[in-house]
């Protein structure tokens, strides 16, 4: 079992890392609560919900089941959530648990957020991309005109992560949650970013997953604890998101996976800043690895001028520049801000040579 500790601005929590935690979940609730709301989607219920109930079985424990998949991120479910919560009889002594993905995290993270202003949350993540989205506090629900528009900084009170759970994924959801284990080896450790390319996503051992998620949650943990509110280096941790967060939305959510959806963003981040730089990063090497484990990189249903609309609205943008994370070199992230007709004649330029 590996144990991580992450500052927040409010308070500090664990992060437990290991094989069968999630039959043990009683052991990290931090205070007796009145009652809990698990949250979870309707594919995890079938598959670990059972054992999350048997570990909390002297506790009062309530459940709320959504459909699974990005599209429930949204006001709808989110209102049927607090319903729950106020029907349940929730108070402000009850918890939250997500038991999910990144999409059950960032929803019920959101609604222990706002419900009676705020109560407590554990994250339960159940998927590898969910080492990223359980840590570091950002909960949200998308808006039709936008991805993670609605929502609020607001950190969990410990993340139980069993990786046992991640023995059910699908590959489509394997490599989601590797494009954001190649994006934080990109702006942080070209080793790890040169290991990562020498690996087939349908041969990963168990311990080498888990050091790649160690290595992930590290590198985010490190992020958030320094500038937690994004003013800073938290940009960085949305390399690949300015191009991604634009298609998840142009194509109305779910389509493409979010990590799908990132890599694709990445490759046009290596690509600009080859550009803008005059550098020579591994844009071919991630090309190629990600065709290697048959990621989605076809995009001609959207047009490049309204994912350029759509990227004026993302939320590092001001006054309606587009801001992208680059790199330097790997390793070497920075932030510049663009007009849309540069961006404009990258994308097109992007969409015709590199990914066509
Ligand atoms: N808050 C953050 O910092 C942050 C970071 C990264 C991503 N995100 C958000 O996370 C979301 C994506 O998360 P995700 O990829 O985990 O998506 P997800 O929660 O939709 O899970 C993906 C799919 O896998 C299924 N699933 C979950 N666990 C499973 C398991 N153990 N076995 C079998 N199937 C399982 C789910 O039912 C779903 O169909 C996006 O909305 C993204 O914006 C947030
Ligand atoms: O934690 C962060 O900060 C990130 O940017 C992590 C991203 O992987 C994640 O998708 C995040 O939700 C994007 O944030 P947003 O502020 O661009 O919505
Ligand atoms: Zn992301």
């Amino acid at each position: 079992m590996e144990k991580l500790e992450v500052k927040s601005s409010t308070h500090e929590y664990k992060i437990m890392i290991g094989e069968g935690v999630r039959y043990t979940l009683h052991q990290y609730l931090t205070k007796k609560y009145s009652s809990i709301l698990i949250i979870t989607d309707d594919k995890v219920a079938k598959l670990h919900l059972d054992a999350v109930k048997e570990s909390l079985a002297n506790e009062k424990v309530y459940v709320s089941i959504i459909p699974a998949g990005e599209q429930s991120k949204n006001i709808d479910v989110f209102y049927q959530l607090h319903t729950d919560a106020i029907q349940y009889g929730l108070d402000r002594q009850s918890l939250v648990i997500a038991l999910g993905g990144g999409v059950v995290g960032d929803l019920a993270g959101f609604v222990a957020a706002t419900y009676m202003r705020g109560i407590d949350f554990i994250q339960v993540p159940t998927t590898i991309l969910a080492h990223d989205s359980s840590v570091g506090g950002k909960v949200a629900i998308n808006h039709e005109l936008g991805k993670n528009m609605i929502g609020n900084f607001n950190s969990p009170v410990a993340v139980i992560y069993d990786v046992e759970t991640l023995s059910t994924l699908s590959d489509i959801e394997i490599r989601s949650g590797y494009a954001e284990l190649v994006k934080e080896a990109l702006i942080s450790n070209e080793s790890t970013f040169n290991q990562l390319m020498n690996i087939r996503l349908n041969e990963i051992s168990k311990d080498e997953l888990k050091k790649h998620l160690s290595f992930g949650i590290k590198v985010k943990a490190k992020i958030v604890e320094e500038d937690e509110n994004e003013s800073g280096v938290r940009k960085y941790l949305n390399l690949g998101h300015t191009l991604g967060h634009a298609i998840e939305a142009e194509l109305s959510y779910g389509k493409l996976t979010h990590g799908e959806a990132v890599a694709i963003g990445l490759l046009f981040a290596l690509y600009v800043s080859n550009k803008e730089f005059e550098v020579d990063l591994p844009l071919e090497s991630l090309l190629t690895w990600f065709k290697n484990n048959d990621y989605p990189l076809d995009i001609r249903e959207c047009t490049s001028k309204k994912l350029v609309e759509r990227m004026k609205s993302d939320k590092k943008a001001t006054n309606k520049k587009i801001q992208m994370v680059l790199l330097e070199k790997v390793g070497k992230p920075t932030v510049k801000d663009f007009d849309d007709e540069v961006i404009d004649s990258y994308l097109q330029s992007f969409m015709e040579k590199v990914i066509r």
